[in-house]
């Protein structure tokens, strides 16, 4: 079989295929696709149609979508963002084809004792190799991104390495767009492609490649660009969270579609579409300005987010709804259509947020008409590195409740002892 070992620097398969060789090369782009078959209990096309419970307050319902024309047209980021989204939808696939019980059965510790799974890894090497393959000015790649290949690279691994490679490979063959072949080395360096430090200079793809690896039923493929600083761009794969339900507060009808794509690009607006590839609908979040009217979401995991200090904040709120607690940035989706009114999170400790974990939900509340703040009202800098520098907490809200819903939050904190 002819085979053309290449950097990921092209543009284009064709102008890759014929790429000359390169020491610095992560795949192999084979004439001919490989005969590859996933393991046995790795099945494929299964879907968890599963949805998150609607807020009950009938004053939180969204307004209703409107169908807009693609956010192609005078975006100057169309390219990324036709990119980004092609990224996320085949890494979702991966993901869909791994269930998250599967999933546990690949699951290795990392240093910090959180769980990474081979969708994990699989969902990484895949946005890479997409962004490196459409997106414009890719010589100058650059990822910000969760995961690393140390705990690959151990003795014990291999077993999982395999399992990723596989997985990987038989992705790429059935999405039928790359000819492209990883070997286990191609894998690891290709996860390793996301250790760039981030900053306020150059551009920066940002990537989640699971967000809520250790929840409940959602979790989503989050995945921004940062410009100079600023994030310019977003898109969000959530594969079991449903549409078209969205005045349902009941949850899902059995016709519902599972699988939302959000996505935002600055100056442009905030859209959501299936994963299957509808038409994408305009977002906007709710113009709910009385807290009583409102809902919030919170993680799923307890550990995650203080519950005593969220109950005494939404206490003071006077808000009525219980709270929605769901894994992962769905809830920045979650509020960017309408939802509910607001998304709040208060690690237990002054614990480092990783910008992975903000980027690309915070443009999509924020081109959906919403605000983004930390528990201080100030805005989020995702451009200090791999981590936001902010202070306690951080809220998604629109523009009537934010100056409330950061005083209660103040307030409570001070009760607490959490300010001094
Ligand atoms: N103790 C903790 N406090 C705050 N956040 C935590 C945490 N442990 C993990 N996380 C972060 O919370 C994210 C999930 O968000 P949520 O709580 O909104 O579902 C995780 O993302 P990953 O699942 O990508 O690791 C992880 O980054
Ligand atoms: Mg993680
Ligand atoms: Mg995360
Ligand atoms: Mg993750």
């Amino acid at each position: 079989m002819a085979a053309a070992r290449v950097g990921l620097v092209s543009s284009s398969f064709s102008h890759a295929l014929h790429a000359s060789s390169s020491s610095t090369s992560t795949f192999t782009v084979s004439l001919r696709p490989p005969r590859l078959r996933l393991p046995p209990y790795l099945p494929r096309h299964h879907l968890l149609p599963t949805n998150y419970p609607r807020p009950s307050s009938s004053a939180a319902r969204p307004r209703r979508l409107r169908a807009t024309m693609s956010q192609a047209a005078g975006n100057p980021y169309a390219a990324e963002l036709a990119a980004a989204k092609k990224a996320v939808t085949l890494a979702a696939r991966l993901c869909q084809a791994v269930q998250k019980d599967i999933l546990q059965s690949g699951v290795q510790s990392k240093a910090d004792q959180s769980p990474v799974t081979v969708a994990d890894y699989g969902s990484q090497i895949l946005v890479s190799l997409v962004l490196k393959m459409e997106a414009p000015a890719s010589a100058s790649f650059s990822m910000v991104a969760e995961e690393d290949s140390e705990e690959l690279r151990k003795e014990g691994a291999e077993e999982i390495l395999e399992n990723i490679t596989d997985l990987v490979n038989e992705t790429i063959v059935d999405d039928g767009t790359y000819s492209v072949f990883f070997s286990k080395e191609g894998i690891l360096s290709a996860i390793d492609d996301g250790k760039s430090e981030g900053g306020p200079s150059g551009r920066h793809w940002v990537l989640d490649p699971i967000d809520g690896t250790k929840g409940g039923d959602q979790y989503a493929i989050a995945l921004a660009l940062l410009d100079e600083g600023k994030v310019v761009l977003g898109v969000l794969a959530c594969p079991n969270l449903s549409l078209g339900s969205i005045g349902n507060l009941n949850g899902g009808s059995s016709g519902d579609q599972v699988g939302a794509l959000f996505s935002a690009t600055i100056g442009c607006g905030a859209e959501v579409e299936s994963l299957q590839g509808s038409p994408a609908q305009k977002i906007s979040v709710c113009s709910i300005d009385n807290p009583v009217d409102a809902s919030f979401f919170e993680s799923y995991e307890g550990a995650h987010s203080l519950r005593d200090l969220t109950g005494s904040i939404a206490e003071k709120l006077g808000i009525q709804a219980p709270p929605v607690r769901i894994d992962s940035q769905a809830k920045y989706g979650a509020v960017a259509q309408g939802d509910g009114a607001i998304y709040w999170r208060f690690p237990h400790k002054r614990s480092k947020e990783a910008v992975w974990d903000h980027a690309a939900g915070s443009i999509i509340v924020t081109e959906a008409g919403g605000l983004v703040k930390d528990a201080s009202g100030n805005d989020l800098d995702l451009s200090k590195g791999r981590y936001l520098d902010r202070d306690a907490g951080i809220i998604a809200t629109n523009k009537y409740l934010m100056p409330l819903v950061v005083k209660a939050a103040q307030e409570a904190m001070k009760e607490e002892g959490i300010l001094g």
